[in-house]
């Protein structure tokens, strides 16, 4: 199986006057793989996405979707006919009834599939009589992943899916998205819910004040990530970690709590050999999160 990026980007930036949105963002998007886009609040990921369905110019920067260049409206036009795209705002028809939004969706597509449409119409159950305008923001959403889905896209880009969704849907959406996955479909979403993205996500980006501070396939990072935490002897000095693997070191008094990708056994012995006591711990997707956004020393 090939994984060729549906999504390549290169110093993509973007400022909104002194506001650095996004900071030299390079990153690709594998084919046929959940890419879980993750952020605190402000972080970037609805500009990085806007980025790329052309709806805002980069300031800098390059960035291809399915071989198409966002920057070049022709060809931004082509990118948001080829992919589904479920934002913040759903741009649905509110005159239209829910069965007629569905009946005049499906007729663009020839490659609709009749099977999601209804399986996710009883999931949801969507009320198909009721107008799009007189629905609530939970069933828009979820409309909007009925039409995003049942079309069989190439890529489908989410912004935030579950906001608004209660406990159940949100479950019902994550299945979805891996059973889309697991049909060929590409999937890039974003979220700040640390859960979900654990849940379906094979591959992790992380971004922090608009500068990309982790991309790992998820498995990678709970097999091969660590804690490492060294208690430096009384007399000894801090050992220093200038060495492969480390991503991220806090050091308080005599303590230092490295978080390392690979090299694992390199660092313990590197620590060891300064007379440190030393204690490996494995790590899930909150604690690096956490220990990458947060401002703590
Ligand atoms: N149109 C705009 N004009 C000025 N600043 C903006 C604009 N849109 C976004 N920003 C700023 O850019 C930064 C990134 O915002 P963005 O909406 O991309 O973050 P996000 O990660 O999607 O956040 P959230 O999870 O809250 O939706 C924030 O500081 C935001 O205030």
């Amino acid at each position: 199986m090939t994984y060729e990026p549906v999504i390549e980007t290169h110093g993509l930036t973007k400022h909104y006057g002194s506001v650095e949105a996004v900071r030299e963002l390079s990153l690709t998007v594998e084919r046929r793989r959940i890419t879980g886009f993750l952020g605190r609040n402000g972080a970037g990921k609805s500009t990085t996405i806007k980025m790329l369905l052309g709806m805002i110019r980069p300031t800098a920067g390059t960035g291809r979707v399915l071989g198409y260049d966002v920057a070049d409206p022709a060809q931004s036009l082509e990118i948001r006919r080829r992919i589904a795209y479920v934002g913040e705002d759903k741009g649905l028809y509110g005159y239209m009834t829910v069965a007629e939004l569905i009946r005049f969706t499906r007729a663009f597509y020839p490659d609709w599939r009749p099977e999601i449409e209804a399986r996710l119409l009883k999931d949801y159950q969507l009320p198909l009589g009721r107008k799009v305008k007189a629905i609530s923001k939970g069933m828009r959403t979820k409309l909007a992943l009925l039409l995003a889905l049942a079309r069989r896209p190439e890529l489908v880009i989410l912004d935030e899916p579950s906001e608004g969704l209660d406990p159940v849907s949100i479950e019902e959406l994550l299945q979805a998205l891996q059973e889309v996955r697991d049909a060929g479909t590409s999937v890039f979403f974003s979220s700040h819910q640390l859960s979900e993205v654990e849940r379906i996500a094979d591959r992790v980006l992380m971004i922090d004040r608009g500068k990309l501070v982790m991309n790992t396939l998820l498995d990678d990072l709970l097999n091969n990530y660590r804690n490492i935490t060294v208690e430096s002897a009384a007399q000894g000095p801090m050992p220093t970690f200038d060495l492969a693997g480390v991503e991220r070191i806090r050091v308080r008094g005599r303590q230092a709590r490295v978080l390392a990708s690979s090299n694992v056994e390199g660092i313990v012995a590197h620590a060891r050999s300064f007379d440190a006591v030393v204690q490996v711990t494995p790590v899930n997707l909150r604690d690096v999160f956490l220990d990458i956004v947060r401002d703590v020393p």
